[in-house]
């Protein structure tokens, strides 16, 4: 990684012009001698921020901040009222998918008019068309009009070039929330290999879960009309963000209903509390994805994967906490020595939330395959507690011991699990089992 920065920003400020009215907006347009029948709002004022080559920045601020706004500016969709950008290197956004598409071009046809517009000469559109087609997968429809696609094929098409435009900037807003859970995925993993390549990301969101495990420097737009900003390591900004957030949620609450301690009763001097029915985490299971995206030399292949419960029966549904049996089946193709299979639960951005694999479980009984065997294995564990959302399933397996290993078939996302509710509000995953209880010792009573 080198310290060249490829974005400068440097004094940036932006003003939009606010009308009362529509009638003013008309009589600005033929407003003579310098009159404004407008106001200005400043939504950026004196910012200045270098971006080094190689480096993810997350920008956070609250609702109307600034931050869409920043991203405009730097993407050229927006000029700048004062001050200066400069970016070295090709910028691809990831904010409003397909908006340049002609509806009434084909796929392919859109696709060699965005390519040339992100740079790519006639000859790369071509070497690249095969492959931007095959990652979109929306199969015959590459040679029908654009305006005939689901929203989820449009976004695909979309997304496929900006993964092949070989850019050096990637400008990321929350558009990552578009399309089902297997293109989130895709997209996350994309994100992921850009940035081990060495690309530079300006990555905007209001998680600050997602900025800490994607950014390593943030950017708060804390008041940005008056030049208040705070540049610093990830961790350290979004805390700050974090402290603010929860200072002004209190300071409303306070105001809306004050609350007299003094008075509050205490009833039991010990309560205990057992997570409670109606805070269960319910969780969806979707069948296995026989046309999950995968990779490996094939040597055995997954056949089936599923959760069932202990008495063997698939579960479609599941609850944080329960004991499960996570079951998958795999079919030899090849003599296998030393196999070792592998499971990961991976949140919407592409975070392991937990992996295991067989590779101690096998190191003493090493076992062996032949083709044609089918291979059932299981994995029985007590489910973490999820927060809401979605999440997948990768599933694997390979041949060899610990790192010397041959990846035969490694599926994305084979099952979704979608968290429908539950108790937990943060963190990664809740604790099953959890009890509470609280003791209190009464001050003693004075004499009478
Ligand atoms: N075209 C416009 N004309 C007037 N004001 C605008 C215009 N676009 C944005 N603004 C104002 O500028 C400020 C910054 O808006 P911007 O959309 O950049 O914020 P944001 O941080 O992206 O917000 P959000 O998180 O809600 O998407 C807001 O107060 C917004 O109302």
């Amino acid at each position: 990684m080198s310290s060249e920065p490829i974005i400068e920003v440097q004094g940036l400020a932006k003003a939009y012009q606010i009308y009362n009215s529509p009638r003013d907006r008309l009589r600005q347009l033929v407003a003579l001698g310098g009159r404004k029948h407008y106001r200005e709002y400043l939504a950026l004022n004196g910012l200045s921020f270098a971006v080094t080559r190689g480096e993810t920045l997350g920008v956070i601020g609250r609702n109307g901040a600034g931050k869409s706004t920043l991203l405009q500016l730097i993407c050229g969709t927006l000029s700048p009222t004062a001050g200066s950008i400069a970016v070295r290197g090709r910028v691809a956004a990831l904010l409003e998918l397909g908006a340049g598409f002609n509806p009434e071009f084909t796929g392919r046809e859109n696709i060699a008019v965005a390519g040339a517009l992100y740079g790519l000469s006639r000859q790369q559109v071509e070497e690249r068309m095969e492959r931007i087609l095959s990652f979109a997968e929306i199969g015959a429809f590459v040679d029908q009009p654009v305006k005939t696609y689901s929203s989820g094929m449009f976004v695909r098409l979309a997304f496929a070039l900006i993964a092949h435009v070989d850019a050096d900037v990637l400008v990321v807003d929350e558009a990552l929330a578009v399309g089902d859970v297997y293109f989130q995925q895709k997209c996350m993993r994309f994100l992921r290999r850009f940035q081990e390549g060495g690309g530079t990301m300006l990555f905007v969101s209001h998680d600050t879960a997602a900025v800490m495990n994607l950014c390593r420097t943030a950017l708060w737009l804390r008041q940005p009309s008056a030049g208040d900003y705070v540049l610093g390591p990830a961790e350290t900004v979004c805390k700050a963000y974090l402290q603010d957030f929860y200072a002004r949620q209190e300071e409303s609450l306070r105001s809306s209903s004050p609350l007299d301690a003094a008075a509050a009763p205490a009833k039991d001097d010990v309560i205990e509390w057992l997570a409670d029915p109606f805070a269960e985490n319910m969780v969806e299971v979707s069948p296995y994805n026989h046309a999950a995206e995968s990779f490996g030399q094939g040597g055995g292949r997954f056949v089936s994967a599923g959760f069932h419960d202990p008495e063997g029966r698939l579960l479609t549904t599941l609850r944080g906490g329960d004991q499960v049996v996570l079951r998958l089946q795999a079919r030899m193709e090849q003599p296998i020595a030393d196999p070792a299979f592998g499971i990961t639960i991976k949140d919407r951005l592409g975070q392991f939330i937990f992996s295991e694999s067989t590779d101690s479980a096998f190191r003493s009984s090493r076992p062996v395959f032949a083709p044609g065997d089918v291979v059932t294995v299981e994995f029985s564990f007590r489910m973490p507690i999820l927060l809401q959302g979605h999440y997948t399933l990768d599933i694997a397996f390979a041949e060899g011991l610990g790192h010397e290993h041959t990846q035969h078939h490694w599926v994305h996302d084979a099952l979704v699990l979608t968290s429908l509710r539950g108790r937990l509000v943060q963190g990664i995953c809740g604790l099953p089992d959890l009890a509470v209880r609280l003791s209190r010792h009464p001050a003693r009573e004075e004499a009478l």
